[in-house]
Formats: structure tokens, sequence, C-alpha cells
């Protein structure tokens, strides 16, 4: 152990939390949306063996729909992941945060480093989560991996209408405009007291430690990295499948 009693970076173990209770409204009718099929197999697995590809990740909790518990229990128990990866099933909640919130707590003791990552981003390169995992232990309480922004954003007025044309109030300045991916990664003290102090809905997890005043860092994000998130979306995981068994030699 270091002097101030956190464990030295090699000491330290880390777990990926999955939020996957969501039912993927916006990609449309069907079964909830981490457990879609990409390619034959449910999109929850293939975040799972994201996760597990890490050889830092030693346990995945996996957060599931609430009434879909057992059924990702069996899932997990068909498709095989490193004999390294222990794995949890806990059912989730009506928000993601609340979600991520019951995964932290189903955490055991022993863990020091935890990776949120969304079911819907089943493509991360596993050198990606690599260098998250690296961040944090290398002392930033939070890292986030991003990308810069290919469109020009413009702040409105949300118009009252669906519909409607929304008046533009600003444009923030691109390039100092990165877009969020996940996984994001974390001492586990510090998104414990996050998920503590901060009571109102946020879209992420690291601006809750953002708002307890504390250093969050960017890292690279990567491409493949894209949340699933409209019908789109799965046209293109497919591709990217498609593109890795081709590069695989398959
Ligand atoms: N109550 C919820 C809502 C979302 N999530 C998870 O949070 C991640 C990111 O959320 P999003 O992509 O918005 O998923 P959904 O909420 O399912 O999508 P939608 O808003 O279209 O319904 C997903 O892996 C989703 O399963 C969760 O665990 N619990
Ligand atoms: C956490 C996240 O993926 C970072 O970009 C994103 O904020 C999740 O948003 P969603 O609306 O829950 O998909």
């Amino acid at each position: 152990m270091s002097d101030d009693s956190r464990p030295s970076p090699s000491e330290a173990r880390t777990a990926a939390v999955i939020p996957a209770a969501g039912r993927g409204v916006r990609l449309g009718p069907g079964a909830p949306k981490a457990l879609r099929a990409l390619n034959g197999t449910p999109m929850l697995i293939h975040a799972v063996r994201a996760m597990a590809a890490s050889r830092a990740v030693s346990l995945v909790v996996v957060v599931a729909p609430p009434d879909g518990a057992a059924e990702v229990k069996t899932l997990l128990d068909a498709h095989a992941l490193p004999e390294r990866t222990d794995f949890l099933v806990v059912p989730g909640g009506d928000s993601r945060q609340e979600s991520v919130r019951i995964g932290l707590d189903a955490l055991p003791p022993g863990i020091d480093i935890v990776l949120v990552h969304d079911a819907a981003r089943p493509l991360v390169p596993v050198d990606t989560v690599d260098a998250v995992i690296e961040a944090v232990r290398d002392g930033a309480p939070a890292v986030v991996p991003a990308l810069p922004l290919a469109d020009t954003v413009k702040q409105v007025e949300p118009a009252g209408v669906a519909g409607e044309p929304e008046p533009v109030v600003a444009t923030p300045e691109r390039a100092l405009l990165r877009a969020v991916q996940t996984p994001q990664g974390f001492d586990r003290d510090t998104l414990v007291r996050a998920h503590e102090t901060v009571t109102e809905n946020v879209t992420d997890d690291a601006s809750m430690v953002e708002q307890l005043g504390l250093r969050v860092v960017v890292v690279p994000g990567h491409e493949e990295a894209f949340k699933v998130t409209r019908p789109l979306d799965l046209v293109l995981a497919e591709a990217v499948l498609a593109r890795r068994r081709l590069n695989d030699g398959f």
C-alpha cells in the first residue's frame, strides 16, 4: 500500500458496472435494447466481452432490466467469458443513474477502480478500456473517453411543440467540445460519494464527479465505441462486426 493507504496502481482491482436496464425506446418496439441481437449475439454479451477483454477487469456487474435478471443470468452462463472474470447480475432501476447506483451497491469489498459502461456501447475496443483504467491508476478520480465533434453544435430555445422551429441562442466553440463515451472510469470511493451527493438527474456519471468539484479528465475515445440508440446504429454496429471478421481473416 502507498502512504495514503490507497492500493498501489498494480494492486488496484477493477470492476465494470454495465447498466443494461433500459427499454431502448428510441430503437423502436422489441425486446429491451441490451437483449437485442447484433450478428446473432445479444448486445449485452458483446458489451460484457468488451469489458472482460481487459486483463485488469476481474468482475463485471450487469444491471439487468428489472424483470429480466434471470434471463440475463442464463445468457451469461451460456456465453463463455474469460476464467479470470466473475460476474454478478442485479435488477435495475427507473433511470440510468439509479441503475448505476444499484450496480455500485452490489460491488464487493476490495474493488478500487470502477468502470461504468453502457450495454448500448457493445463494440468499444479493449485499448480504449485499458486507456481509461490506466488514467485512473495514474491518479485521476474520474476519466472519460471522448472524441472531437464532426458537427457544429447550436444551443437552442426548445420549442414548446415538437416540429416547430427552435430559435438558436448560441454556437459553442466546437474545438472546445468533446462527445463523451463509455466506459467512464472512477476511483470507487469518489463515484460512490458522487452518487450519494448528487440527487438531480444527469446524463453521465462523470458530471456527478464534476459537481463534487473534483478533476475529470478526457482520454481519446474510439469511433467504434458509439452508442446504439436509433435503428441506423444497429446497421452500423453489424457493419463494424463484419469488418472485424474480415480483418480477422474469418
Ligand atoms: N433505467 C435505465 C435506463 C437506461 N439504462 C442503461 O443505460 C445505458 C444508456 O442508456 P440509453 O442508451 O439511453 O438506453 P435506453 O434508456 O434503453 O434508451 P432509450 O432512452 O431510447 O429508451 C443503456 O445501456 C441502458 O440499458 C439502465 O441501465 N437503466
Ligand atoms: C453516458 C453516455 O453514454 C455518455 O455519452 C450518455 O450520456 C448516455 O445517455 P442516454 O440518453 O442514457 O443514452
